[in-house]
């Protein structure tokens, strides 16, 4: 067993304010006794517009946000999951990604976004990530923590099985979703997906949400959430804003045995192809 944290905020353009806000969530994390804390995409920060995002990015290495989250993780020794931006290959667009930062508060695993959302929805959302964001080219393969093998995908990913399927078959225990869902597709779609994503490839599913308004045009859907691979919702942090919270659940090793024991989902690639 190994008890986790997953962390929901409301990120503004404020990087300040927004490291502010995971400090607390560090804080909250560790008096649970959390042995990993999961944070949202683009935790660093939402802007109002692709340029604004464009002009915010920073390395790493310069990211006051990102230098002060590692050395939380480094203090606290606690491995931190976190999406943010960071610069693109060239000065046009960003990088969606999210790290891994290990109990040395190191980076030590990167993944790149590879879906864009770009929608245009009637009375609903209009956004075009791509105009901002260069997507990635490449699945991360699951790493080794204290919790078992973590595998990262983000937000619009989720729409995705084949990414969730191919990283269980690379050996996944524990998928994550860091997100900032829009309200409407978010109370449409969001927890149907994330259980159906848990219960298909019988995985451990943590979904960090931003929640609540970022600026006059965005406003996030909320609802982070840990979900066993039986498909059972065991935290869901709500819709609504204000201080940021946390949630824990247990991560059960042996009951993540026991259901790919009893109901093994053996595929038939004679049949379809392998994803
Ligand atoms: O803009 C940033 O800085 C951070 N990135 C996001 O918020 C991204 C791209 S706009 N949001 C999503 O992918 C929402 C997906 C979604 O809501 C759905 O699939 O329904």
């Amino acid at each position: 067993m190994a008890l986790v944290a997953v962390g929901q905020l409301t990120s503004t353009a404020s990087m300040a304010n927004n490291l502010r806000q995971c400090q607390l969530l560090v804080k909250k994390a560790v008096k649970a006794g959390a042995r990993a804390l999961f944070l949202p995409e683009a935790s660093d920060y939402i802007a109002s517009s692709g340029e604004e995002t464009i002009k915010m990015a920073k390395s790493a290495q310069e990211s006051e946000f990102l230098v002060g989250l590692q050395e939380e993780a480094r203090r606290e020794k606690l491995p931190i999951h976190v999406g943010v931006h960071e610069p693109g290959q060239d000065s046009r667009r960003v990088k969606n990604t999210v790290l891994w930062i290990d109990e040395r508060g190191e980076i030590a695993q990167r993944y790149q976004k590879i879906h864009l959302f770009d929608v245009d929805i009637k009375n609903g959302p209009v956004l075009k990530e791509s105009n901002s964001v260069e997507p990635g080219g490449q699945i991360l393969p699951p790493f080794n923590t204290p919790l078992g093998k973590v595998a990262s995908t983000i937000c619009f990913d989720l729409r995705f099985p084949e990414i969730s399927l191919a990283l269980k078959r690379q050996g996944a225990d524990i998928i994550t979703f860091p997100s900032a869902f829009t309200v409407p597709t978010g109370k449409a779609h969001w927890e149907i997906l994330l259980r159906a994503r848990a219960i298909e490839t019988q995985s451990y599913v943590i979904a960090a949400a931003q929640v609540g308004r970022h600026n006059e045009k965005r406003v996030s859907y909320g609802h982070s959430m840990i979900i066993d691979p039986w498909g059972t919702v065991l935290a869901d942090l709500g819709g609504n804003d204000g201080e940021p919270e946390i949630a824990t659940a247990e991560i059960d090793f042996e009951l993540l045995k026991k259901i790919r024991r009893e109901m093994p989902l053996a595929r038939r690639t004679d049949v379809y192809p392998a994803v």
